[in-house]
């Protein structure tokens, strides 16, 4: 094990390299598949993302002591159009056939693929495939007290040399301080046209759900900053960590250039050891307006918003549970100045099913789609709803087991260079009242606006 963990000493870098190249001539000749080696690290700080690392797939959810960071790629599949999934998992069956782990130190942790999947199963925008599994070529990772590093070669490319080129990269990344504090106040583009179409959509789902069409649509919008400087990535996701740490923060780097990223506060599922666990989010009060935290579990029409959820959750998860647990209520789930509707779902899955089963059947839920489901897709296609890059997908990462967690991506943005594009959305049901409805989303904009210098000086 090495004994001191500084990215940027040489002593470690050396130490590190001739362990790697110990472990490779241990594996011997890799002919086909992928080679991973784990070193294990002293303790790693990954409660913030690295700045400067432009291929970049950060994933940190504190509650639960796990923070990874993925860069470059030993192995990748994008798959687009509605038999993504089954692509997605013929390509994950032949990586895990042909998967080899030296886990050096024995850490018990497996290599990982990280991904994720946009809301619609073509691709939204170029920046993103409508879905994408990569095994990163280095993976740092920390869960629990256990910190490590994992390097995965793919058969003809297994070679020290790039693989320290990377690390080096990395060491030097994770040297320079989290975030030089940014003073960066950014202002909204203005957009008061688009309000008044979204608007009249709110009214105009209400009406089709009057009329007994669908019982719940999601509907979103989107807002643009703009500001002097170009944003920092590494900045935004100190922001956004020093107030989220009951989320999930993800940042993935845009192949032209910039970041996704945001701090979901939803879990779409998770699979550990056989067991499952979903989170049933939907139905939103916040401070300052709307149904106070206090009557949010009284509130009948953010209880309806919810139930659908939670029943749509339980009926995609029940045909390959073995158990399932479904809570009869709600709690109240209070994040900053955002309260939420949440019931934890969990159940053993039955021998077979794995991550992606899971993700293929629950996505997209209620929460983010409508109910039913299909006259909910029907809808939003026939209205023109157009859901950029992944929000609304997912982002998460799976080990060698076909295990793993994946967050839906909500309050989340992309950042490029001096712009950043904000998302946002509200389930609209009965009752629903539109200016009421812009309002949650403004409300759900706020991590990200603070987390981008908005409202800085109203706020801090
Ligand atoms: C679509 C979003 O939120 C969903 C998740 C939680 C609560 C929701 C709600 O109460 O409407 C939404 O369904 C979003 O934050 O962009």
């Amino acid at each position: 094990m090495l004994k001191r963990f500084r990215p940027d000493d040489p002593v470690f870098l050396g130490q590190l390299e001739a362990r790697l190249a110990a472990a490779l001539r241990h594996a011997g000749n890799l002919e086909a598949g992928l080679l991973s080696v784990t070193l294990a690290v002293p303790e790693i700080p990954l409660e913030f993302m690295p700045a400067g690392l432009d291929e970049a797939f950060y994933w940190s959810r504190p509650s639960a002591g796990r923070s990874l960071l993925g860069l470059g790629a030993a192995a990748e599949i994008q798959a687009d159009g509605v038999e993504r999934w089954c692509l997605l998992k013929d390509a994950f069956a032949a990586w895990q056939a042909r998967w080899q782990h030296e886990d050096i130190d024995a850490t018990g942790l497996q290599p990982l693929a990280l991904g994720g999947f946009g809301f619609a199963p073509q691709a939204a925008d170029a920046d993103f495939p409508a879905a994408r599994l990569r095994v990163p070529a280095l993976l740092l990772r920390r869960e629990g007290d256990i910190s490590a590093l994992t390097f995965t070669f793919a058969a003809g490319a297994v070679a020290l040399e790039p693989a320290m080129q990377r690390m080096r990269r990395l060491a030097s990344a994770m040297a320079q301080p989290p975030c030089e504090k940014q003073d960066q106040v950014s202002r909204r583009d203005a957009g008061d046209g688009e309000d008044s179409a979204w608007l009249a959509r709110v009214a105009d789902a209400v009406a089709d759900i009057q009329s007994g069409r669908l019982d719940k649509v999601v509907l979103t919008r989107s807002v643009r900053l703009s500001a002097a400087q170009p944003f920092d990535p590494a900045c935004v996701m100190a922001n956004l960590a020093k107030r989220h740490q009951r989320c999930t923060l993800f940042g993935v780097a845009m192949p032209a250039g910039g970041m996704f990223m945001g701090a979901s506060p939803e879990l779409l599922a998770g699979l550990r050891n056989g067991e499952t666990y979903c989170d049933a989010l939907a139905g939103t009060a916040w401070d300052r307006g709307g149904a106070s935290a206090r009557n949010l579990l009284a509130d009948m029409k953010n209880g309806r918003e919810h139930r659908l959820v939670v029943q749509s959750i339980a009926e995609a998860l029940r045909p390959v549970c073995a158990r399932l647990e479904v809570p009869a209520a709600p709690v109240a789930l209070h994040l900053g100045h955002l309260h939420h509707l949440w019931s934890g779902l969990r159940g053993r899955v039955k021998p077979g099913i794995g991550l992606l089963d899971l993700l293929e059947r629950l996505h997209p839920t209620p929460a983010v789609g409508g109910y039913p489901p299909r006259a909910a897709l029907e809808w939003l296609a026939q209205h023109g709803e157009n859901r950029s890059g992944w929000y609304t997908g997912a982002v998460g990462w799976m080990d060698a087991a076909g295990e793993g967690e994946f967050a839906v991506a909500l309050r989340c943005a992309q950042v490029r260079g001096t712009q950043a594009e904000l998302y946002a959305g509200a389930g609209i049901v009965a009752g629903s009242e539109p200016h009421h409805e812009l309002a949650e989303t403004e409300a759900k904009l706020l991590p990200m606006l603070h987390a981008l210098g908005h409202f800085r000086e109203e706020h801090d």
